[in-house]
């Protein structure tokens, strides 16, 4: 499957990070004051680029990278970086690749990476900075006190976020049982979501780049992002005819929203197929897949069932025992525990809301 640009950052992220060989190899080259030009695979359109030099094939080492560098030309590693194949090595690229940098070292990295699609990293001498260059995307690496401070503000940020999307969703129930729930209240559970996933998604990428330095932030980003209740697809499907609408599609188009108008929650209910003809204040009723699938004792596969059956949630809530034990896969105890979830769960909501 092809990776997008973005994914091949990632990846390139993680073989470059703090406690790699490799990452060692580049610092020796910034702290010696020298530069480099080192493509991060080899394949038959890079040996097509390539001019002189020569061939080396030997195991990769930090400080076998220093010196290489110190010669004139580019480094050639295989792409998992365990060999150096070789040095001082002419590349001639594509020169009507179109390419924002200056200097023959930063343009020739960019233009190799976006004509083969290989990773080349970049050692500026005279800017003492290390770049590189995945496809198209340029991204400079910085030291780890500096990624860190980022990752941090993130986090309390993806903190603040986690502690509005429990209180949207935990008003979502209690808006459920109440049959009062607004198209409004559903798009901005789904905002909600989707904030909390974007800046998850940033701290990952900070976690990729700090490698060895990244520990307590993984474990801090794991704890915050560990799967609490449902996610937007589960809301999606309360509110949406599962025939005709694709669930998927809806999640990754909200995924797709540019950042600026995550605040409209008009678009965000027509990509998750709410009815927004009338307005945003509209009464939608939920079809009680959410809390249903939310008991623990109730797989998803029966839930489904249940709310098939039933068809919305106040008939659900409704529901007696000999009703409920109608569905398949639904026996006395399971009718029990659905019937006790459900009533727990109004009666928590109505306490948390006249308390
Ligand atoms: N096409 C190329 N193939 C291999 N090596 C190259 C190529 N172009 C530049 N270099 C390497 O980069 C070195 C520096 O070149 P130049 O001063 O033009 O680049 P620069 O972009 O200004 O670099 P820096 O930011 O490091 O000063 C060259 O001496 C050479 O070793």
């Amino acid at each position: 499957m092809l990776r997008s640009p973005e994914e091949a950052l990632k990846a390139t992220l993680a073989r470059v990070a703090p406690g790699t060989p490799l990452r060692d190899g580049l610092e020796r080259i910034l702290r010696g004051r020298t530069g480099a030009l080192i493509v991060l695979g080899s394949d038959k359109t890079i040996e097509s680029l390539c001019s002189g030099g020569f061939e080396i094939g030997i195991d990769f080492a930090p400080t076998r990278l220093r010196e290489l560098a110190k010669m004139d030309g580019a480094i050639v590693c295989d792409k998992d970086v365990t060999k150096i194949l070789r040095a001082a090595v002419q590349l001639v690229p594509d020169p009507s690749i179109e390419t924002q940098e200056s200097g023959t070292r930063h343009r020739t990295a960019e233009r190799v990476a976006i004509q083969t699609g290989v990773p080349v990293v970049s050692v500026s001498q005279s800017m003492q900075i290390i770049a590189l260059y995945v496809d198209g995307l340029r991204h400079v690496l910085e030291g780890s006190e500096k990624v860190l401070a980022r990752a941090n503000q993130a986090l309390a940020t993806l903190e603040r976020y986690r502690a509005r999307l429990d209180q949207v969703t935990s008003s979502l129930s209690a808006l459920e049982i109440e049959a009062m729930v607004t198209v409004r209240d559903v798009a901005v559970t789904l905002q909600r979501h989707e904030m909390v996933r974007r800046i998850s998604a940033e701290i990952a990428q900070y976690v990729l780049e700090l490698g060895v330095d990244g520990r307590l932030l993984s474990l801090q980003l794991d704890e915050l992002s560990a799967t609490r209740g449902s996610g937007p697809d589960v809301v999606i499907r309360d509110y949406t005819d599962p025939e005709t609408t694709d669930i998927e599609a809806a999640v990754a188009a909200l995924q797709e929203i540019d950042q600026a108008n995550l605040i409209d929650l008009n678009l965000i209910a027509s990509i998750a197929g709410l009815p927004t003809a009338d307005s945003l204040e509209k009464i939608i009723q939920p079809r009680g897949y959410r809390l249903v699938s939310e008991l623990k004792a109730v797989p998803r596969a029966v839930a489904g069932r249940l709310v098939d059956h039933f068809g919305s949630l106040q008939n659900l809530m409704a529901a007696t025992i000999d009703e409920l034990m109608v569905v398949d896969g639904i026996g006395d105890l399971r009718a029990r525990t659905v019937r006790e979830g459900l009533s727990r769960i109004a009666e928590a909501s109505l306490l948390d809301r006249f308390l």
